[in-house]
């Protein structure tokens, strides 16, 4: 046994974390860095800037290079030797996009030891706010690239979704449309996980085929870039993106910038970084039929496909695992920052009196249901808060028990309605693997237990995404042919932590069709 160190990365919406394994997979290092509170001077919160729109959503590019130095100082500052890491991956927020204006690549590729990366690369970039996955923006770009490849039903059958607002290749379009001058200097266009590989290898690093798939813009079955799309999106755009590739390609050796300030190896291996979910597929290895409910900053849910089956609901990503199969994933804005906002107006900011109060009402709520889309949501495609009695008759407020109830029940019925109307099977085998920030919470899992009617589990780190990274830095270093499940083979298996409670089995599916019909209501209002 060696003391050999694999790294995983992620690039998510309010943080950047990473996690270290050794060869025993057991955590060596486990740190962050928060962007609202340890990067105060971008004035985000959650990690984004909201525009005064309310639907333009960005975050500044260059934090996300500043918090990558903090983080690698306070890694350095534990004593984290670094020449012990052999191989190192990681993930992005989906859907976001890094605009590298000409002659970025110069600097890149040449970074000085004696500076930080941030301090090199702030005027890197042609556009300095990326738009990221919560901007909805893009309605009318919608409209043409669906008309382009012959409507949403062909968008989806030749990329795995309809267009969706926050899907890439509608915010290069509107780049294109809006700011000509900025599209024409820019030399290359990253996701956030092909941006944040790029800073580990010193150079532009290519977009997987899992984020990929993330964009509009990959056709899911050939897996290179449909020519329709791209020639909608915008000019000289197959050269912007540069050519995709296999979710475990091994780039090649970490920076020279890296070696020298940090001590990496000139050995260590950068691997390909995927999306923040099918990162977070990798670290749960899940197994056929199991349902994963991520409540990160979005709540997403998603599971393992054997083939590919798109419709007008969710997504189909190449799956980064075996790019002969596929995830399918279905995604809400509003997640654990509306659960957040209900917990510090009725609970005084403590998610122990939020479970408090949970537990003064009952499964059913008795017949109050509460939808708060505090940003517009993804599907339906409205914002507003909607209270309803038992009798459909509308309410301004609810008691703050009431209140916290109705916002668990009123997104886990949605999740469930719209995970089922995308195929998602739940049968008595099934299991809810949760993961995320939210997934510490036992009380809103119980929730879930109830609502999907399944056993939820969790594994021991809450962070599955900057495990992906590690076991996915491991796999791409085997030979060729091996099985990820021969990385994963002797993890601890998920722990079962909640499970449908009896009592409430008759509760849920009469009130998951009364949800039906009021979101129906508040879409039309
Ligand atoms: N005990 C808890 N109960 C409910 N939600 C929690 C709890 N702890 C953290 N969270 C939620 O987790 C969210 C962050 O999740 P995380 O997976 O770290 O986000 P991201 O990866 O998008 O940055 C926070 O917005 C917070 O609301
Ligand atoms: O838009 C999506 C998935 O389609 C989001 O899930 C983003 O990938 C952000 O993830 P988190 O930061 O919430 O994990």
């Amino acid at each position: 046994m060696t003391d050999n160190i694999f790294l995983g990365f992620d690039f998510s919406t309010q943080q950047v974390k990473v996690i270290g394994l050794n060869e025993n997979l057991k955590v060596v290092i486990d740190e962050n860095i928060k962007f609202d509170t340890d990067l105060p001077e971008f004035g985000t919160s959650g990690g984004v800037n909201i525009h005064n729109d309310k639907v333009g959503v960005t975050a500044p590019t260059a934090m996300w290079v500043k918090a990558l130095d903090l983080l690698l100082e306070k890694m350095k500052s534990a004593g984290f030797d670094f020449s012990k890491v052999v191989a190192l991956s990681g993930d992005g927020q989906q859907h976001g996009s890094v605009y590298w204006k000409s002659g970025a690549r110069e600097v890149l590729k040449n970074l000085q030891a004696d500076s930080s990366m941030y301090e090199q690369l702030k005027d890197s970039f042609s556009v300095n706010d990326s738009p990221i996955w919560m901007d909805a923006t893009t309605s009318s770009q919608i409209q043409t690239l669906e008309k382009a490849v012959g409507g949403p039903m062909e968008l989806a059958r030749l990329t795995g979704s309809r267009g969706y607002e926050r899907f890439t290749g509608l915010q290069i379009m509107k780049l294109y449309q809006t700011n000509k001058a900025a599209y024409d200097d820019t030399e290359r266009i990253s996701l956030v996980s092909s941006f944040a590989a790029s800073l580990f290898f010193g150079d532009y690093a290519p977009i997987d085929y899992s984020d990929g798939s993330g964009m509009n813009l990959l056709d899911i079955r050939t897996k290179n870039w449909s020519p329709a799309c791209l020639e909608t999106c915008g000019t000289s755009l197959a050269d912007k993106l540069g050519v995709p590739v296999p979710s475990n390609t091994v780039l090649g050796n970490v920076s020279s910038y890296l070696c020298n300030k940090y001590g990496f190896s000139g050995d260590c291996k950068v691997i390909t970084f995927t999306g923040d979910n099918p990162s977070s597929l990798a670290g749960l290895a899940p197994r056929q039929g199991d349902v994963i409910a991520s409540l990160g900053s979005s709540d997403t849910v998603f599971l393992w496909l054997p083939e590919a089956t798109p419709g007008m609901d969710g997504h189909i990503f190449v799956n980064p695992l075996d790019q002969n199969t596929y995830m399918g994933l279905v995604c809400f804005k509003n997640g654990s920052l509306t659960r957040e906002r209900i917990m510090q107006q009725c609970a005084e900011g403590s998610w122990d009196r939020f479970n408090d109060l949970l537990q003064q009402t009952s499964p059913g709520n008795d017949g109050n249901i509460g939808i708060y889309f505090d940003a517009r949501e993804i599907q339906p495609v409205v914002m507003g808060k909607f209270r309803f009695d038992k009798d459909d008759q509308q309410f301004d407020n609810f008691s703050p028990a009431v209140e916290v109830r109705a916002v668990l029940e009123s997104q886990f019925l949605a999740r469930l309605m719209y995970a089922q109307a995308c195929g998602m099977k739940i049968g008595p085998e099934s299991r809810v693997i949760a993961t995320g920030g939210a997934s510490a919470n036992k009380a809103i899992l119980q929730v879930i237990s109830d609502i999907f009617n399944a056993d939820v589990h969790v594994i021991d780190v809450p962070n599955s995404a900057c495990l992906g990274g590690c076991y996915r830095a491991i796999y791409a270093l085997k030979p060729e042919g091996t099985d990820f499940e021969e990385v994963v083979r002797n993890l601890p298996k998920p722990e079962r932590v909640c499970k449908p409670t009896a009592g409430n089995r008759s509760v849920y599916p009469a009130m998951l069709e009364r949800y039906r019909l009021l979101e129906g209501k508040i879409s039309t209002l």
